[in-house]
């Protein structure tokens, strides 16, 4: 494409003709995190921004912790590359155009107002009590894989708390969450090859085929998140945790419902959509996240010490639930939960079409193009220090430790698109982790771990612990 846009930033070394630099993600989805590795180091070195082609197609690449603030202050489109997963989350917030977000986005921030997230905290507690029970059946018997047990667990939170229902009694959470992987590496294996980004030459593929399939499982979950919602409503069975006692706010799903029925601000396959986002969103980005960060806890157990003694001193030696005025006390944890993300970005890229030109310090990027944030290699810049590599919960309690640049930390990602679940996310985790924590010591070997994309950053091979009852 010709661009009159003459400080255009560098194509990365290496692009073939025809393919440019495709022939770089051909293999599997190790593969591709290595590569996402080695390209974050390459564009770092050439400044921090820099353009690649995949075949027929131009992505800018930024690393750099400013650029990519002001990228994602300035640009609010969600780039092409997102229509990938629309049959499966159409207009949800994730992958809404602009002009469907803006109203949507306004509609739903109040269902994670903190009026509304302080009624969960019985919910966080009770099913972080229900998970520490679960896993009592591995305690000192070796290395397992905790996938099953958090993820079930989060996936439950979840319907319990912003979707007002119990998916506890039934196996399609399992399904859900096998679903949900699969549809995960097709979306991956399709960005690999390129050739199938063109939805026509993708419909004749297998490989759609197999998409289709594991989307009817997961619109399936959601149609009955919301037929079960909607009865328990019309039979009023709990209309009290419908307004949340005290404030005129109510839960993710309850709102939706009210906003579709009073002012018809959603249709049916609307709802469907943003029910879609908030599990898929909601779920799978907390579980990782906790995941790893007892995996880290398990490596590193001078941490998981200082976690431990200080967990003991807000919460007392007893057994008590995690209260609302412990979680801002409870500082080593979050350290702990923050340097897990930047350590191991679940996120890992985000991507944005720029709809105009897009000034940055050394270079313009034009308007048209597709623009790639790759958070996890900001996360790792020279500016973290020299122990940008090491698990240093430290580095956010002493002063002068962390970045001068606050763009640094991107996680949630930044702007007015940045994540409408960080509170929640932060709540839930920290009860959770607290409660795993005090009833047992987590032991991992972070040296063996092997990791890959799929959509989110994940160990190839499991995440193995193994765990021993505290006495
Ligand atoms: C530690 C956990 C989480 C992480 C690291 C995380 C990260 C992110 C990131 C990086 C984005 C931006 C995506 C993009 O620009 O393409 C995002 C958006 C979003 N997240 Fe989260 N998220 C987390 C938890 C949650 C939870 C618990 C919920 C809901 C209950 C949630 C709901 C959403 C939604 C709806 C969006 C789209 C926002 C918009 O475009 O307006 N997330 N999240």
């Amino acid at each position: 494409r010709k661009s009159k846009n003459t400080t255009e930033p560098p194509v990365l070394p290496g692009a073939w003709p025809i393919v440019g630099h495709a022939l770089r993600f051909v293999g599997d989805s190790c593969h591709i995190w290595n590569q996402f590795n080695d390209i974050g180091n390459e564009v770092h070195d050439l400044g921090g921004v820099a353009t690649i082609h995949l075949g027929p197609q131009s992505f800018y690449i930024v690393t750099d912790p400013d650029d990519s603030s002001t990228i994602l202050n300035t640009c609010l489109e969600k780039d092409d590359i997102y229509e990938f997963v629309k049959p499966f989350l159409g207009e949800g917030l994730i992958t809404a155009k602009l002009s469907i977000w803006k109203n949507h986005r306004k509609l739903l921030n109040p269902a994670f107002n903190q009026s509304v997230l302080d009624t969960f905290m019985g919910v966080f507690n009770s099913q972080s009590r229900k998970l520490v029970r679960e896993l009592e059946k591995e305690a000192g018997k070796g290395p397992f894989d905790q996938w099953t047990y958090t993820r079930l667990s989060v996936l439950e939170t979840l319907g319990l708390t912003s979707l007002g229902v119990d998916l506890t009694d039934s196996n399609l959470s399992t399904q859900y969450l096998e679903a949900v992987e699969i549809l995960f590496s097709t979306l991956i294996e399709r960005f690999a090859k390129f050739w199938w980004h063109s939805p026509y030459t993708f419909a004749f593929s297998n490989l759609k085929r197999k998409q289709d399939g594991v989307i009817k499982i997961l619109h399936n979950m959601s149609n009955t998140v919301i037929q079960r919602r909607k009865s328990e409503l019309t039979g009023n069975v709990s209309s009290e945790r419908s307004i949340i006692a005290g404030t005129k706010f109510k839960a993710f799903l309850d709102l939706v419902l009210e906003l579709s029925a009073e002012k018809g601000a959603f249709n049916d396959r609307e709802i469907r959509e943003q029910v879609d986002i908030a599990i898929i969103a909601g779920h799978d980005t907390s579980a990782n996240v906790l995941l790893f960060t007892m995996f880290l806890l398990g490596s590193y157990p001078e941490a998981q010490d200082k976690a431990f003694a200080e967990i003991q001193e807000v919460l007392g030696d007893g057994d008590r639930d995690v209260e609302k005025p412990d979680l801002s006390k409870l500082v080593y944890l979050e350290a702990v939960l923050k340097e897990s993300m930047r350590m191991f970005t679940i996120v890992p890229v985000i991507a944005r079409k720029l709809d105009r030109d897009v000034k940055l310090k050394n270079c313009t990027l034009s308007a048209g193009m597709s623009c790639a944030l790759f958070l996890f290699a900001i996360h790792k810049l020279p500016m973290w220090g020299p122990d940008v590599h090491e698990f240093k919960p430290e580095r956010w309690l002493e002063p002068g430790r962390l970045p001068d640049n606050p763009n640094a930390f991107a996680a949630f990602s930044v702007g007015r698109r940045m994540c409408i679940g960080k509170s929640y996310a932060l709540i839930s985790m920290k009860t959770t982790i607290a409660h795993v924590i005090r009833n047992y010591r987590i032991n991992a070997d972070h040296t063996k771990l092997k990791l890959k994309v799929d959509v989110m950053l994940k160990p190839a091979d499991g995440y193995y612990i193994s765990i021993e009852k505290r006495t």
